[in-house]
């Protein structure tokens, strides 16, 4: 057992003290009123500075045993992204296939991505690592890397926000769809495939919601108290 300093911190510990009211305000107004983006990208463009600043959002993200697996591919070239979109279409075509009636046809009237409109497209990859090589935290849980990524996604999202910029998440392709367009190797797994680009109107509640095929649910449904279910009043 390594004996404790003086005080009992580290020498690089520093004060958790809360932020002021402004700087917590600003921390939750980020959070309530990011969007997912679709339609509404400007084609103004993100300076590579303003790029940098939401990537190291992103890069600061938690990681299992500080494995850092999430890789940033940054699309600009529009026939790169045409390509990537021919095959959102086909997937979409699929994927309204799979919904019946009234259903299918408001699925059809969604748009569900931005790949060409927003000047930027980003994939956040997850580098899976090698097979056998223990890392702490993920020696029991081996999609804990998988669920970095997704901590380091929602890192620039948040920060994109903060910025006036929005970000849309694409998913309708199969994985393996991204391989060949993106010169994946095998060990490094697709996470998110987003949309970036300045926005100067945004949905007050998710569009989904407001375009009534789906609805928020209340916090509370949503919070269980020691198992499954139960309720704090039970
Ligand atoms: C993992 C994952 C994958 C996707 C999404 C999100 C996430 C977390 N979302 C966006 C999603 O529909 C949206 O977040 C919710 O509807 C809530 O809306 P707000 O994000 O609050 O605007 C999304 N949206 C879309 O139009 N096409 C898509 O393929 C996807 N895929």
């Amino acid at each position: 057992m390594l004996p404790p300093d003086n005080d009992g911190s580290h020498p690089d510990m520093r004060s958790a003290a809360p932020f002021s009211d402004a700087e917590r305000a600003a921390v939750y107004r980020a959070i309530e009123t990011r969007r997912d983006v679709r339609d509404e990208f400007l084609p103004q463009p993100v300076s590579d500075e303003t790029l940098r600043r939401l990537l190291a959002a992103a890069h600061c993200a938690p990681s299992v045993g500080l494995m850092q697996p999430s890789r940033f591919i940054v699309l600009r070239n529009p026939e790169q992204r045409k390509t990537i979109h021919d095959i959102f279409v086909r997937r979409n075509a699929e994927a309204a296939a799979m919904f019946e009636g009234e259903r299918a046809e408001r699925y059809r009237s969604l748009k569900l991505e931005g790949i060409l409109k927003a000047p930027l497209n980003v994939c956040v990859v997850c580098d899976r690592g090698r097979d056998g090589e223990a890392v702490l935290g993920r020696t029991h849980q081996r999609d804990t890397d998988v669920y970095s990524t997704a901590c380091a996604v929602q890192n620039f999202w948040l920060a994109a926000r903060a910025e006036g910029i929005g970000v849309g998440w694409v998913s309708i392709f199969d994985p393996a769809d991204l391989v060949e367009p993106l010169g994946l190797p095998e060990h490094v797994a697709p996470v998110a495939y987003l949309c970036v680009g300045y926005v100067d109107r945004l949905f007050t509640r998710p569009e989904l919601e407001a375009r009534r095929w789906a609805e928020r649910a209340p916090l509370e449904d949503h919070v269980f108290e020691g198992r499954w279910g139960a309720r704090r009043s039970d």
